[in-house]
């Protein structure tokens, strides 16, 4: 194939793809000169030893609280190690940051049930300052337990009688933001009672690709109906409602004015994220996305922080295990991670690592097959 035909191969099919905000030209950006951040969340920060956002961070923050305000879908592409969690974490967090009722409004997915619990961890350090609290629904505990941490039963007051016919307990969620693996997320979908997406504000898909790729038991369509599906009924009394302090319905009105053509507003808020976002147009309208923007780094699929220094050693595959021994050896006592391609071949490494026993370091195994509490200490 030829460099011509290689190029035209790589321009995107969809238009708002080959304009995109290159996130490469950002700089770092110190909170301290970061406008509109809630000085709640600049301690919290700062708790967690970040002193300034990272490019895609402030990419992102200039599309959502700064000037863009949140008023276009966000795909995001950039490598993994660039900071994406906390570029859509904060700017949710900060929008939510006002609201005093508490309820569903931010759904963040992932594929798998470590990267939920590491989405998680950053939320958990920032949504507290701000009075919010997060949930997670991953399969980690029972779905009794998970149950009970995510949804509010207001509990019978002492002395007062109720016929059980007439008392209904109205169930409310305790938490605003909600990490989810799409398994789980099905289940509470079907059958936890109290469990609504009614009131959702912001979906985050994160690792879109890898969700893209799998059906999951249809979580993507069935969220998207279900959103869309509060948008209808709640269009017709859109007219005619009147706000009211008690209620929590949220009313996504024809925003016409806004150049919103008709779809409902305020609308289901998404942004997509990967570090290998995929271009192909099918795939990409399973999100539904509203007037897209596209913000990029390239290709680049990993960040490397700048003073890594990185070296290939080159030997036959049938030695590869003694290069690396040597190698470890010669590292002494420093620490070291290896990675391999398998749950299998991690398993095989250790096995055989673990069976000299005069190297001068410890080797744990760290896979799948370890159970995830083991996994994380
Ligand atoms: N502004 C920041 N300042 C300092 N460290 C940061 C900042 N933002 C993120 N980090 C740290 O950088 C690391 C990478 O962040 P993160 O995991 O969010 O990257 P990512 O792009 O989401 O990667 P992945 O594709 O693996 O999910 C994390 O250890 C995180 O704590």
């Amino acid at each position: 194939m030829g460099a011509e035909e290689d190029k035209q191969k790589s321009i995107p099919v969809l238009p708002w793809m080959r304009s995109p905000i290159d996130v490469s030209s950002f700089d770092e950006c110190p909170l301290t000169l970061l406008p509109c951040l809630d000085p709640r969340l600049k301690v919290a920060l700062e708790n967690m030893e970040i002193s300034s956002l990272f490019p895609v961070q402030l990419a992102v923050w200039q599309e959502t609280i700064g000037p863009g305000s949140f008023e276009r879908d966000l795909c995001i592409n950039s490598p993994t190690g660039s900071g994406k969690t906390l570029a859509y974490a904060l700017p949710i967090v900060q929008m939510l940051s006002t609201r005093s009722v508490k309820c569903l409004r931010a759904l963040v997915v992932l594929p798998t049930r470590d990267l939920a619990l590491q989405v998680k961890e950053v939320f958990s350090a920032i949504a507290p300052a701000v009075g919010l609290s997060v949930g997670l629904a991953v399969g980690q505990s029972s779905i009794a337990d998970e149950i009970s941490e995510l949804i509010n039963r207001p509990k019978l007051q002492l002395g007062v009688s109720f016929d059980p016919e007439d008392f209904l307990p109205e169930l409310q969620s305790s938490v605003d933001i909600l990490v989810a693996t799409p398994g789980r997320l099905m289940d509470h979908i079907n059958n936890t009672k109290g469990f609504t997406l009614e009131h959702l504000c912001y979906l985050v898909v994160d690792e879109t690709d890898r969700l893209l790729r799998e059906a999951y038991q249809s979580w993507l369509p069935t969220v998207l109906q279900i959103t869309r599906a509060n948008d209808e009924s709640f269009l017709p009394c859109a007219q005619t409602f009147l706000p009211s302090p008690f209620s929590l319905k949220t009313i996504r009105r024809s925003g016409l004015e806004r150049g919103f053509k008709g779809k409902p507003y305020p609308r289901l808020v998404k942004m997509v994220l990967s570090a290998t976002l995929t271009q192909d147009p099918s795939k990409l309208a399973q999100l539904d996305l509203h007037h897209p923007l596209f913000l990029t780094t390239g290709q680049k699929r990993y960040q490397l922080p700048e003073k890594l220094q990185s070296y290939k050693l080159f030997c036959e595959s049938k030695y590869k295990p003694l290069y690396l021994v040597a190698l470890l050896q010669s590292l002494g006592e420093e620490k070291c991670i290896v990675f391999t391609s398998s749950v299998e071949s991690t398993h095989r490494l250790c096995t055989l690592l673990n069976s000299f026993d005069n190297l001068p370091f410890k080797i744990k195994e760290y896979s799948g097959l370890q159970r995830q509490s083991v996994r994380r200490h």
